[in-house]
């Protein structure tokens, strides 16, 4: 071989070395075997190469190599299960963010292409990671929502939250001034712990039991003061009789007295012997009855001026506990009204609705007839307490109940399920003409002109719909129907889901 061949070899072998050594550096940490053979190649392949031991070593790295390609392509498809899997239940806890809903199934189909490189999957790991940061940081701040608590029981937390929520709307509509009520209400704006959730609870029951107390206290009152004005009726009643019964003795004797008069001007009659002496003695006699019968005159009239007395007493009395028995009627009217009424909307709360759908199934089960349920539920709602604030969003609520109510007819009903979730009954309805109603309802409701702080708000609600069933509980009729208004929710919000099968 010439010497400059030579030499040119030399240059491309050195050169070659070099870039094994180089990239067989770039490789280490990958596994103890190749990391050991990568160090003997790169001893034989510095200084004085020896490429014949090179060889051998890289004899032994293509083997070791190919083996470790599946390790690396199984290690990749598992990874990638993995981190799909962890997303998938991610979402369940993001069903009310859409922002970062829409981010995890982006996630989702990027998990689905194949994988070119280990770079690609590192870069999905930290998309995952990213969004379980986005998602602890909205757990904290729904601070009731509490780290890795099932759906269930943030779902129960919500339906708690919202029970204490129209509880203290309706004892702060009783007593806007109590302080305690207030800072519970601060509290449950804000979010609470699961801690304070209970501590609230407890607040709330213990002025439950109170004001109960002191209702059946009032209620104590009002029958001892009607106890009170019936024994002095009876008192009055037992004393009139004992007075006519006196005044019966009395007039008794006195008939007596005059009727022995009568006998003796009788007996003088039969044994008068003359007429002169006939004449005194019948004067003298009648006389003596006058006086009698005036005596008596006079004792009827007094006592019929204290039975007058008397009467009217029993009079005044009767009109006090008839006005006592009234007001503590309207008291109870409105108490019951108050208890059944939602304080923000006006419209009929959660316990108003109980009355009414068993009512109404018990209707629909006589007449024959169907009815039809649905539950409404805006559409990112917390969006709007987040942007415009709480006292907005309440607006919203009295504006959309509003709209609702005027939306029925007069034999529907409407009540405020719980926070921004309506409940609606028609009678007579079935699937077809309920579907109708609703779609109506929807339409209308999304045109609503909402505007705040010169912002214009278009506002729109899902819909869950279906009918009674005979045999079925209430309950049963409304879970169904809150299942649909989920799925109407998942089908993109703005919709109505109705249930085919009728009565
Ligand atoms: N202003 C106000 N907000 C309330 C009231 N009751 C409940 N909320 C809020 O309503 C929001 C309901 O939010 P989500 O259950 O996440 O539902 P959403 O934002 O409407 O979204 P989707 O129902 O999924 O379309 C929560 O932020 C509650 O704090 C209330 O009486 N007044």
């Amino acid at each position: 071989m010439e010497e400059k061949s030579l030499q040119s070899l030399k240059q491309h072998s050195e050169l070659l070395a070099q870039f094994i050594i180089r990239l067989s550096k770039f490789y280490e940490g990958f596994s103890p075997d190749i990391d050991t053979e990568l160090q003997k190649l790169r001893g034989h392949l510095s200084g004085r190469p020896d490429f014949t031991l090179a060889a051998v070593s890289v004899k032994k790295l293509n083997k070791t190599l190919r083996l470790a390609d599946l390790t690396v392509r199984k290690y990749t498809a598992d990874t990638l299960s993995q981190l799909e899997e962890a997303v998938k239940k991610l979402q369940h806890l993001l069903i009310s963010e859409p922002a970062l809903t829409k981010e995890s199934a982006q996630i989702l189909i990027s998990l689905n292409q194949p994988v070119q490189s280990l770079f690609v999957l590192q870069s999905l790991c930290n998309k995952v990671l990213q969004l379980f940061q986005y998602a602890s940081n909205v757990d904290s701040e729904d601070t009731y929502a509490a780290r890795n608590v099932s759906t269930s029981t943030l779902a129960l937390q919500k339906a708690i939250l919202d029970e204490l929520s129209q509880l203290i709307d309706t004892y702060t509509s009783k007593n806007p001034e109590d302080v305690q009520l207030q800072a519970l209400r601060a509290k449950l704006k804000k979010g609470m712990t699961e801690d304070e959730l209970l501590q609230s609870c407890i607040a709330i029951v213990r002025m439950v039991v109170q004001d109960s107390l002191s209702e059946a206290s009032l209620s104590g009152k009002v029958i001892q003061s009607l106890h009170n004005a019936l024994g002095d009726i009876q008192e009055n009643v037992s004393q009139s009789i004992e007075r006519s019964q006196s005044n019966f003795a009395a007039r008794q004797s006195s008939h007596q007295e005059i009727k022995a008069k009568l006998d003796s001007i009788e007996d003088q009659l039969r044994q008068a012997e003359s007429l002169e002496k006939l004449k005194k003695q019948a004067q003298a006699y009648l006389s003596s009855m006058a006086s009698t019968l005036s005596e008596r005159e006079e004792a009827e009239q007094k006592e019929q001026a204290e039975l007058m007395t008397l009467l009217s007493a029993m009079q005044g009395q009767l009109i006090k506990l008839q006005k006592q028995t009234q007001h503590y009627r309207k008291k109870l009217a409105e108490q019951i009204v108050s208890t059944q009424t939602d304080a923000l909307t006006k419209l009929g709360n959660r316990k108003a609705y109980d009355e009414r759908v068993e009512k109404e199934c018990q209707l629909a089960i006589d007449k024959k007839t169907p009815l039809a349920l649905a539950v409404v539920d805006i559409d990112y709602f917390k969006s709007i307490n987040d942007k415009f604030g709480h006292a907005a969003g309440d607006k919203t609520l009295q504006i959309v109940g509003k709209h609702l109510k005027s939306s029925l007819q007069t034999k529907d009903f409407i009540a405020r399920w719980g926070g921004e979730e309506f409940v609606l009954l028609f009678p007579e309805t079935d699937t077809k003409e309920l579907k109708v109603k609703l779609e109506k309802i929807r339409v209308s409701l999304s045109k609503l002109p909402l505007k705040f702080r010169q912002e214009k708000i278009s506002l729109t609600a899902s819909f869950g719909g279906t009918c009674y069933r005979v045999g079925e509980t209430p309950s049963a009729m409304f879970e169904r129907a809150d299942r649909l208004l989920y799925r109407a929710k998942h089908s993109g919000r703005n919709c109505v889901m109705i249930d085919q099968e009728t009565i």
